[in-house]
Parts: structure tokens; sequence; C-alpha cells
């Protein structure tokens, strides 16, 4: 009876175990009973050996022959054993005459039993197996009606279908804390694979050397954006940016500064952000910034702003400072497209005229001739 034994070990079920710590202590109960019910009635010396081979041998032989299955097996086999303890005691029952108490406690160990593992199936089983055993019995030697109602029995019984109710009571008790214990660790374990779920989920989606989202989760989300704005019947503005001549710096002051210098623009960026805003290292030394809610001018306004901080930047490389600058292409939400291909294809046309136009600049998309013109450097 031990909540740990609700998972099967070593080979033996866990309710193999526990009917036979239940047989072994309560069947010897049941012979006290039984001998105190026969004692003055000799019954003869066979009655008092099939006695011990019955309530004292048969348990352990029984635990002995059933351990010795494989285990898929033992729980069907030991269902099959509790049967055999209703029928059992049928002819226990019927042989000493019906006892009151005896009958009655046998009665109710049965049922319980059963009815714990089988249900109200079970219960009525363990019925049918006893009367049965009744029945063979009184087919085989009737033996009239013996209440007895004698202190002795009486106390006995009672002690015994006390002593199994009160058992049966604690391990429920016990196996309603182990399973109360073991549901809570697997909440826990549960929300421990929620949260790596949703860090890696979330690192899967972020570029590693500046922290900044990547184009996966832009994917997943712009489109997302673009018709809430939509919706709302507000603006957005995409903003492509890329550092001019960044090639130079790698070359020049290493991979490292260029790192350095990404990570710069992108804590610039974040800085820059509002709610609703997204900022995506689109790859390379490129940057994409999703601007919503916004008007035109106000978008331009903050591209132009960028590009001033970055251009007064300082990156210290070995005592020296290091600045550059940066060009950006300007497309709107929906003058310039609905789509987020289209968009993000137009505001790469624009830094295109950006850069074509001497960098550091800040251009906006131009629809007429699908041609760029600068916008405001
Ligand atoms: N340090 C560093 N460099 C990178 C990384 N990813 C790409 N690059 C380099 O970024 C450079 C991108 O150069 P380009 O955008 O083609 O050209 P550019 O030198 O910036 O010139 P313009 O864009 O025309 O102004 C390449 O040399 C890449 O090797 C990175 O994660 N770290």
């Amino acid at each position: 009876m031990q909540p740990d034994s609700i998972a099967p070990t070593a080979g033996v079920h866990w309710i193999v175990r526990m009917n036979w710590k239940n047989r072994s202590i309560f069947f010897v109960l049941l012979a006290l009973t039984l001998a105190s019910h026969m004692a003055g009635r000799q019954p003869g010396a066979i009655a008092w050996l099939l006695l011990v081979l019955q309530f004292v041998v048969y348990p352990q032989v029984l635990y002995l022959l059933t351990r010795r299955l494989p285990q898929q097996r033992q729980r069907q086999v030991e269902v099959r054993n509790m049967l055999l303890d209703g029928l059992g005691f049928g002819l226990w029952c019927s042989f000493l005459g019906l006892p009151l108490w005896i009958t009655f406690t046998m009665y109710i160990g049965v049922s319980m039993n059963l009815l714990v593992f089988e249900s109200f199936r079970g219960w009525v089983q363990a019925t049918l197996c006893m009367a049965l055993g009744i029945a063979v019995m009184h087919g085989l030697r009737p033996t009239p009606w013996q209440a007895d109602t004698s202190l002795l029995t009486t106390g006995l019984s009672m002690f015994t279908l006390g002593l199994y109710i009160l058992a049966f009571a604690y391990d429920a008790y016990l196996r309603a804390t182990s399973l109360h214990r073991h549901r809570a660790q697997l909440r826990q374990q549960l929300e421990a694979n929620h949260r790596l779920q949703a860090q890696l989920t979330e690192l899967a989606l972020r570029d590693p050397l500046t922290g900044l989202y990547n184009r996966r989760h832009l994917d997943e989300t712009m489109q997302l954006q673009l018709q809430r704005c939509a919706m709302m019947g507000s603006g957005a503005a995409v903003l492509l940016l890329d550092i001019d001549h960044f090639k130079q710096i790698n070359d020049r002051h290493g991979h490292a500064v260029g790192d350095q210098l990404l990570q710069t623009l992108a804590q610039q960026l974040l800085r820059n952000c509002r709610a609703g805003d997204t900022a995506c290292r689109y790859g390379g030394d490129e940057f994409l910034l999703l601007l919503t809610e916004v008007t035109p001018d106000a978008a331009l306004a903050r591209a132009q702003q960028l590009r001033q901080d970055f251009a007064v930047q300082q990156l210290r490389v070995e005592d020296q400072s290091l600045s550059t600058t940066l060009s950006c292409g300007l497309a709107l939400f929906p003058a310039h497209g609905t789509e987020p291909a289209r968009l993000i294809q137009r505001a790469d046309q624009a830094l295109y005229q950006a850069k074509l136009h001497g960098r550091n600049a800040v251009v906006v998309f131009e629809h007429h001739l699908e041609t760029c013109t600068d916008g405001a450097k």
C-alpha cells in the first residue's frame, strides 16, 4: 500500500503486490474469525487443515504463481484471483452455515476489492462468484443456518472488516496524494516545456547578432500589421536602411568592428521604435523598419532623424572614432502598395536610388514611371 506502487516495478504489477499484502494480513484475521466460529462445533481435522491451507498458504502460493507471469498478464490474472477469493469465501460461508457476520465481512471484502479495480461489473462478478460458492457447497454438503452472533465471532468480524476498510481508505489517501504530486510535477514540466518552446520560437525569429527580429518574423507578421492599419484606416511605412560602404569598414577594420556597427544601428532602431513598429535585420547590412499608424510626413521625418542620428554616431575602434552613414528607401502603405512583398520591393527601389544619388540620403518611392526621386537629403 505505497503510493509509489502506482507504477509497475521490478516485474511485479502493483495490484499483485497490494493484494498479496492484503491477503497476507486479512486472510489470517479471517482465519481467526472463522476459527472462533468453528471452535465449538468440531468440524473435523480436514476442515482445520483446509482453513490453514486456504487462509495462510493459499495467498502465498497465489502470489508466487502470479508474479512469475509477464507483467501485462498479471493484472488480468489478479482479477481472476479476486474472483477465486469470492468463490472460496462462498464455499466457506456455506460450509459454516452462513454465519451472519462472517458472511457479511467476506462479502463486503471481496466486493470492495473487485469494485475498486473493475467497477460495478467487478461487484456483480464478486456477488455471483460468492453466490456460486455458496450454491456449490450447499449442493455438496448442506449445512443448516447458524447465525452465530457470539461476541467473539462478531467482534473479530467487525475488527477484520473495520481494519480492511481503514486500510483501503488509507491506501486511497496515499494514492490520491501521490497522484496529486505527480500531476503537480507534470504541470511544472508542461510549463517548463511551454517556456522552452516560447524561448525557441523567439530565438528562431531573432537575428543572433543584433537581437532584432529576422526576416521570418517579418514574413509572418507584416501582412497582419498592414491589415490592422487598413482596418483602422491609418497609414504605414516601410523603411529599408543600408549602411554605406559597409564592405570597406569590414575590410579596413575587420569583421568584428563591422559587427559592432551593425549592433549600434540595431540599438538605434530599437530606441526609435514605438508600440506597433517592427525593427528587423533584413540581411547583411540591411535593416527594415515597419512603422504603423504613421502619416507620410511623420514617416519621412523619422527616417531623416534616423539617418542623421546614425551619421553623428561615433564608434570607438582602437582609440580612434569611426563614423559612417546610411541610406534609406521609403515606401508608404497604402499609397505604394498594400502587399508586404510589393512594399518592400518599392522601398528597395527607393534605396537603390538613394545609393545612386550619393548615399547618406532618404528617398521616398515615387509612383510615376516606377522611378524614385530623392526625398529630402
Ligand atoms: N561584419 C559583418 N559583415 C557582414 C555581415 N553580413 C554581411 N556582411 C558584409 O556586409 C557587406 C555588404 O556589402 P554591400 O551592402 O554589398 O555593399 P556596401 O559595402 O555596404 O556598399 P553600399 O551598400 O553600396 O553602400 C558585405 O561585405 C558582407 O560580407 C555580418 O553579419 N557582419
